[in-house]
């Protein structure tokens, strides 16, 4: 398996903000490493303050790191500058919790569509923008598009919405997406559908997907690998299947227990 994405003994700090001025410094993720290869589906999970949105940040390059380093099909994020760290944007796409975050509510379907493909100068003409659009929207099941192109996002369903998010950022034809809790907002009846889509990325596009989530069902489902993150470090990482029927950390057997409804022990 050839590594897209690859976090080496990756360090973030901050300044925790004290009473009196700076307090000590919070150490939010602590000698992480971290693969997500090519086609696969990498699931971080973790309880809420463990480190999982200050890994994502850095990995979509939103957050300086102290030490370590983060690759992305072996080149340094780092160290990228001009025209390669522009690209890292179309590259590297963020699927929002929530979407109506992510959609300008005062854009049309098709003009939410547009906008990264004029930014990102994808397309040689209208027509061939046209195409991928729709295609995009297709693909994610807001078919035929015409029915869609004209909607404001608060004139479709949650589940429309995130599916509107995901076709803008296919439509980029991106290596990687950082899933951040894609269906902890939506009715649980239309989750399993969104769910379904990264999986048919995955089968139909050969898309890498980092899904960061605290939903341990979503990442049992959706993932061929967990990893799973407390108090800022990685404890486990495995296939799926073998870290859930059986975990070896301590942490990990007690968020299993608790996502089961089982009381913790
Ligand atoms: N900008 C910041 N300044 C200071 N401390 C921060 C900052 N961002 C995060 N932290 C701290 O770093 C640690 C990890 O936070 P992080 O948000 O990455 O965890 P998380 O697992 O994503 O939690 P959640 O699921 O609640 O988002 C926490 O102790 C948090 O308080």
């Amino acid at each position: 398996m050839s590594a897209l994405l690859e976090l080496k003994s990756v360090r973030v700090e901050f300044a925790a903000r004290g009473l009196f001025g700076e307090g000590p410094r919070v150490v939010a993720v602590d000698d992480a490493n971290l693969i997500v290869g090519r086609g696969e589906i990498v699931a971080l999970i973790g309880a809420s303050g463990s480190g999982k949105t200050t890994t994502m940040r850095a990995a979509l390059g939103l957050q300086p790191i102290d030490a370590g380093e983060i690759l992305l099909s072996g080149q340094a994020l780092n160290k990228m500058a001009g025209g390669a760290l522009k690209d890292l944007r179309r590259r590297v796409q963020l699927i929002f919790q929530d979407p109506t975050e992510a959609l300008n509510p005062r854009m049309t379907v098709d003009e939410i569509m547009r906008e990264g493909l004029s930014i990102h100068h994808i397309g040689a003409n209208a027509a061939e923008r046209r195409q991928m659009i729709d295609a995009a929207l297709g693909f994610v099941g807001l078919s035929p598009p015409g029915d869609f192109l004209a909607r404001h996002p608060h004139r479709l369903s949650g589940g429309q919405r995130q599916r509107v998010a995901i076709a803008a950022s296919l439509a980029l034809s991106p290596d990687l997406l950082i899933a951040d809790e894609p269906v902890s907002m939506l009715d649980p009846s239309i989750r399993a559908g969104i769910l379904d889509l990264f999986a048919r990325l995955r089968a139909e596009r050969q898309m890498s997907t980092l899904m960061v989530t605290h939903d341990l069902p979503s990442a049992y489902h959706l993932a061929d690998r967990v990893y799973v993150m407390n108090n800022g470090r990685i404890v486990e990482h495995g296939a799926t299947r073998t870290v859930f029927q059986a975990p070896r950390h301590d942490y990990t057997k007690t968020l299993i227990r608790a996502a089961s409804g089982r009381p913790v022990a």
